[in-house]
């Protein structure tokens, strides 16, 4: 209902390596990505940069190989470095119009999304996509502000035309009301990453956003 000819990627995967653990990250990202993950982001909170980069290298292998873009969280010379598709950035990172003045536009910017008020910032317009972050509060990221919950989600959506991509406690019961409240991808961690079957669960995610 909400697919988004400028973001046309309804199944988003957000990965780290301590997530999936004990189940190996790649061969998760690579069996989500078969299940119908549309874009995978690596979020890697605690790695130092030599590691970010080397799973970027890898990750970025087997995307390319699938023919689906890659998005690096908050590290963009990372992005740069490996010729990502796009960045994530939230309201402590670099912000877009930085991110833009240096980089042009031969990268993907997305930038999360905390509070109605945030709409007013002049950073929007540099951004492709927003995060709308979270939607219900989370254990895989607890240094969050409030809910956005649905309502919230409706709101936003009738205030920018921006694509939306719905993350915080996303999954098989939660992802539906998203997709019909407007956002135009849902993000996950946990509904992939600690599933026991990470290509299933991709796919019954995907038979959900249609
Ligand atoms: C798609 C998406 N939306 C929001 C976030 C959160 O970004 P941020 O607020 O910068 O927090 P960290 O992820 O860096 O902890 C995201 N990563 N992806
Ligand atoms: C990275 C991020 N940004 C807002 S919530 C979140 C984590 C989402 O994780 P999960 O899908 O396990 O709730
Ligand atoms: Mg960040």
């Amino acid at each position: 209902m909400a697919f988004s000819p400028q973001f046309p990627y309804p199944l988003y995967l957000v990965i780290s390596e301590e997530d999936c653990y004990p189940q190996p990250w790649l061969q998760v990202a690579e069996e989500a990505i078969i299940g119908g993950v549309d874009i995978v982001q690596l979020r890697e909170k605690k790695a130092v940069y030599s590691d970010f980069l080397e799973k970027a290298h890898k990750l970025i292998r087997l995307t390319d190989h699938y023919g689906i873009p890659l998005i690096i969280n908050d590290a963009i010379d990372i992005a740069a470095d490996v010729g990502a598709w796009g960045v994530h950035v939230g309201q402590k990172d670099l912000p877009p119009l930085a991110i833009r003045e240096k980089f042009g536009n031969s990268i993907h910017i997305g930038w999360s999304m905390e509070t109605l008020a945030q709409l007013e910032s002049e950073q929007l317009n540099a951004a492709d996509h927003l995060g709308v972050s979270p939607i219900f509060s989370t254990p895989t990221k607890t240094d969050t502000i409030d809910e956005w919950g649905i309502s919230g989600l409706r709101q936003l959506r009738m205030r920018t035309e921006k694509p939306l991509i719905a993350i915080g406690n996303m999954n098989l019961t939660t992802a539906g009301a998203a997709w019909d409240a407007g956002a135009n991808a849902i993000a996950v961690v946990s509904a992939i990453c600690r599933s026991q079957d990470p290509r299933e669960s991709s796919a019954q995610l995907k038979h959900l956003l249609r």
